[in-house]
């Protein structure tokens, strides 16, 4: 088991009651799990506490059998944080600057952008580029922290259906060839079943429901037209 999240409980200072409460989550090494749930579930509330932003009041979180600390994940917040000052070239390059064991060349930075569609836009600045174009900027360089965790907040969500689906296909595809883990969070149901495993919905209850996606892999776009994706996404609509 890659991640274990037993019996975690958080309590935002000030609040009365916990937001995470007694939480049991564990992820397999290579697993691909969602979390979904109505705003406010705490969500990305469990993303920060597996990144040891946030310290759990209770329980424990250990990553391949030791409690996690800052910097063992890679982490997408939900409102990307890239550094207005630099260039988007030098914004992925970031990770690689301060850490010495990644191995990131200027060219291979350039080539990733490529694959992202932002080949043209490596001089430019954070706020010359629309909202979906930062968030793929922030997915690349979380990405290329070479961390084999990736916790993922909501990072397709700004962007249009188009982009959406080549985002998402591209995701896959170095999912599996980098053989990472990943937990996604997103609102779109379509979209959790399409690239999930197993999908973790947060009740109002502070209670969670596992479901695991019985759609075979490697996914293609053509699946999101089946039967059996139709159906969860129906079920998961009723229960959310
Ligand atoms: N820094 C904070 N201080 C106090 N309360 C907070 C803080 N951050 C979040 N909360 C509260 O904790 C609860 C869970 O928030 P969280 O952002 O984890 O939810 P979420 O499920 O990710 O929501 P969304 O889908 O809208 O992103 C909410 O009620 C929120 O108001």
């Amino acid at each position: 088991m890659t991640l274990l999240l037993k019996n975690v409980t958080y309590t935002f200072p000030k609040k009365e009651s916990p937001v995470i409460d007694k939480l049991y989550l564990t992820v397999q090494q290579g697993e691909f799990v969602s979390l979904i749930g109505k705003s406010g579930t705490g969500k990305s509330t469990i993303l920060k506490l597996i990144t040891g932003l946030l310290t759990a009041d209770e329980g424990e979180i250990s990553l391949y059998k030791k409690p996690v600390t800052l910097g063992d994940v890679g982490y997408m917040p939900q409102k990307d944080l890239l550094f207005p000052w630099r260039t988007i070239l030098d914004n992925i390059m970031i990770g690689a600057e301060i850490q010495k064991e990644i191995k990131l060349s200027k060219e291979d930075a350039r080539s990733w952008l490529k694959k992202v569609g932002l080949k043209d836009y490596e001089q430019a600045y954070p706020n010359q580029l629309s909202g979906g174009m930062r968030q793929r900027v922030a997915f690349l360089r979380t990405l290329l922290t070479e961390k084999d965790v990736l916790l993922l907040d909501e990072p397709f969500g700004a962007l249009d259906s188009i982009t959406k689906k080549e985002m998402q296909a591209w995701l896959l595809s170095i999912w599996q060839e980098l053989d990472k883990t990943i937990i996604f969070i997103t609102h779109d149901l379509e979209e959790a079943c399409y690239l999930s495993d197993r999908i973790i919905l947060l009740k109002d209850d502070r209670t969670i429901e596992e479901t695991t996606v019985p759609l075979p892999r490697p996914r293609y776009q053509e699946m999101l037209h089946s039967q059996i994706l139709l159906e969860l996404r129906k079920e998961l609509e009723k229960k959310i």
